[in-house]
């Protein structure tokens, strides 16, 4: 048989590549496609020179978009300025995210594995361009980012109608139990915007805990520094309704108007910030105090109301921030999901908050202790996400902290605290340990190298810098990548050993410049995933006698395709369907004999066929987005698609469409067979006389 003598591995630029442009080309919403777009990325006002944040990315429904958004205007070959980092803390959730973006064939994507309202902010010390491996001052000294979205967690009552399971499991506590965890990750996300940035705030909740009162705290926090966007000009198809200004919160049964109430009626985890006024009553902290009568009373029994504030101001809460600026989407306005978005700009740097706003010069008492200890024990979000109670507590101080401060801070944190999942590994702390010694100036070269080969984070591979010059310099050779396509530098592996490496991975310059920086900062971030892979080491017997030992992969062909100038053919759609049909042919079988000469003349390896059109008979052609190229095995006597069965079908289908496209508009122009129908006619005559030659072969 003449079918499969190499099953190897295979690639398609096409079908992913061409769904991703037809979604970037439908960002734009209209009514009817509202239930499948994401809008809470369109409110972002992304460019493709954006750095962009999505903190609680998983499973990757709107980085996606967020990625369309960045490569709406790049031509095939070339690569945006602007990167995604897709965070998430839930592992599986995480993986679910890489493989949804894999699809995009991005080089352009870190995904990560952090704490949302830790993410590190890797700011480079002066002195760290001296202690590490990296010579020069970094392109970037600091993580900060154009946008950010903010998909928090939430109790996610919007989306009731397509997870009718969640009429059973939801009560009002998941809301308020989510808050102060919201509050972290928005603050956060504030806190890494660089001046002049937006952030996007939006939960699936109708719950207003969760959406107007997340956002009036953290303005308050913010002092000025961040405003409420109004955005009712953008975006005008989609119906939305004003965010509240006024709303209770409902605990175990019964409506709190205010904090007073929460105190009244001893519900000590709700907190100030879930209410209108953000205002904190204020329970007497020196004993007791005498009631109306003059009797002595105790404090734990009756709260004391602020004397700032009068009784009817408790009654009904307004808050004073135009918080009509939100929007709220209900399912019945347009037959969608309900979902709540606020748009947030920052304005200024956040101010140093020494503490939180609501405490009002106050020290904690033990009652306000508890009270926030308990707001903190959630033990479940609709993702299924555990929430450490622990962490939540010991992060109640810190979220108010400058910016500089946080930073900082966190650079600590994460030197001292390698992996937050797994604080009790024993090789943690050694590694801390060498992560700080990498860090410090005096630190022992010893550590910090091996630190840095050997990665960070426990279960997760290192990200290596791929510099094997032998290895580089014979795959430019082989494939005759011109100079003009930035390769060296680019290019990472996640095994320490180059021997080993079975893939490498091609970045986009900015993800370069965010990796050498965490590199630079101690590998703060968490790497789940990063690049495209580009190349695979052959493994077949045949492979490994090849002149180069890595072969072009699916995903990474659309990028390097515009930059190869050998191992590349052009096919006639009749030969091109034969190979996707057949699979592997000898060189003396192709239609166009010219064609199987070039092939038998190519070196013995991977080799880049594309599909030329009809009328082209020039070489090279221009590529464009509708190029359609499969990678090749050139065998001794055959050429072999690599494409799986299934990708062989979709194209082979692709194929026929666009033949009947191309003779329907020729019968229509010329009224006569053209070129197109001479070509047809021609697959279908050599169709049969191959299908002949097969069956006398067999
Ligand atoms: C509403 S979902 C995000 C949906 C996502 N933006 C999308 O469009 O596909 C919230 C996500 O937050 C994640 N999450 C929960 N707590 C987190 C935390 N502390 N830091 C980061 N992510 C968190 C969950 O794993 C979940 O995937």
């Amino acid at each position: 048989m003449v079918f499969v003598n190499y099953i190897l591995l295979c690639f398609i630029q096409s079908m992913y590549y061409y769904f991703f442009m037809f979604l970037a080309s439908s960002v734009f919403i209209s009514p009817k496609c509202l239930c499948l777009m994401q809008v809470p990325p369109l409110f972002l006002d992304v460019s493709p020179n954006h750095f962009v944040l999505d903190m609680c990315a998983a499973p990757g429904s709107k980085t996606f978009q967020l990625l369309e958004i960045i490569y709406q205007s790049t031509k095939p070959g070339s690569l945006p300025d602007g990167m995604v980092i897709a965070n998430d803390l839930d592992v599986q959730r995480c993986n679910l995210l890489i493989h949804q973006t894999k699809r995009m064939c991005t080089a352009n994507l870190i995904v990560t594995n952090n704490e949302a309202q830790h993410f590190p902010g890797c700011r480079a010390h002066k002195n760290f361009s001296k202690a590490s491996e990296i010579e020069l001052e970094p392109p970037i000294s600091q993580l900060l980012f154009d946008r950010v979205l903010c998909d928090v967690p939430c109790s996610g009552d919007g989306t009731l109608r397509k997870a009718p399971d969640l009429w059973r499991k939801w009560n009002s506590g998941m809301g308020n139990g989510l808050h102060p965890l919201q509050i972290q990750i928005a603050m956060r996300g504030l806190s890494l915007l660089k001046v002049g940035g937006r952030m996007v705030y939006s939960t699936c909740s109708m719950n207003p805990v969760e959406n107007e009162a997340v956002v009036a705290e953290i303005l308050r926090r913010c002092g000025g520094s961040v405003e409420l966007v109004d955005v009712s000009s953008e975006l005008p198809q989609l119906v939305r309704r004003p965010g509240l200004r006024n709303w209770k919160v409902r605990d175990r049964g019964i409506w709190l108007s205010s904090h007073k109430d929460a105190l009244k009626f001893h519900r000590f985890g709700i907190l100030p910030s879930m209410f209108p006024s953000g205002r904190r009553y204020v329970a007497p902290t020196d004993g007791d105090h005498k009631n109306e009568n003059g009797a002595n009373v105790n404090s734990e029994d009756e709260p004391m109301e602020d004397p700032m504030i009068s009784t009817d101001d408790w009654n009904e809460e307004v808050s004073d921030i135009p918080l009509e600026r939100c929007m709220r989407i209900v399912p019945h306005d347009q037959n969608s999901g309900a979902f709540f978005i606020a748009v947030l700009h920052k304005l200024s740097p956040l101010p140093v908050i020494q503490e939180k706003p609501s405490r009002r010069g106050n020290s904690l008492t033990k009652r306000d202790e508890i009270q926030e200890k308990l707001s903190e024990q959630v033990t479940e979000c609709n993702n299924g996400v555990e929430l450490n109670s622990e962490d939540a507590a010991s992060e109640k101080f810190s979220e108010a902290a400058s910016e500089a401060d946080l930073i900082e801070k966190e650079m600590d944190e994460t030197a001292s605290v390698p992996d937050p999942c797994n604080t009790d590994d024993e090789n943690d702390s050694e590694k801390a340990k060498l992560l700080v010694e990498g860090e410090t100036p005096s630190g022992k070269a010893v550590g910090k190298r091996k630190l840095q080969i050997q990665g960070k984070w426990k279960g997760v591979d290192p990200v290596i810098f791929f510099k094997d010059e032998a290895i580089i310099n014979s795959i430019k050779a082989f494939y005759g990548i011109d100079e003009s396509f930035p390769f060296g530098g680019h290019l990472i592996s996640r095994n320490i050993d180059n021997n080993h490496v079975k893939r490498i991975y091609y970045i986009s310059k900015s993800v370069k410049d965010v990796l050498e920086l965490n590199l630079l900062v101690g590998q703060q971030l968490k790497i789940a995933s990063v690049g495209l892979k580009m190349f695979e080491r052959q493994t077949s017997r045949e492979g490994t006698t090849a002149p180069c030992s890595f072969r072009i992969s699916s995903e990474g062909l659309p990028v390097i395709l515009p930059h190869i100038t050998k191992q590349i053919l052009y096919a006639s759609p009749v030969d091109f369907k034969h190979l996707l049909q057949y699979k592997a042919i000898k060189f003396m079988d192709f239609v166009d004999a010219e064609f199987g000469e070039k092939a038998s003349k190519l070196m013995m390896g991977c080799s880049v066929i594309v599909l030329r059109d009809a009328k082209t008979s020039s070489e090279p052609i221009q590529l464009d987005a509708s190029t359609i190229a499969i990678g090749c095995w050139k065998g001794r006597g055959s050429l072999s698609v690599m494409v799986t069965a299934i990708d062989c079908q979709e194209l082979l289908e692709r194929l026929s469409a666009r033949m009947e496209t191309e003779k329907g508009s020729s019968a229509q122009e010329n009224n006569v067979e053209g070129v197109e129908l001479q070509d047809m006619n021609g697959i279908e005559e050599a169709e049969r006389s191959y299908t002949t030659k097969e069956a006398t072969n067999d």
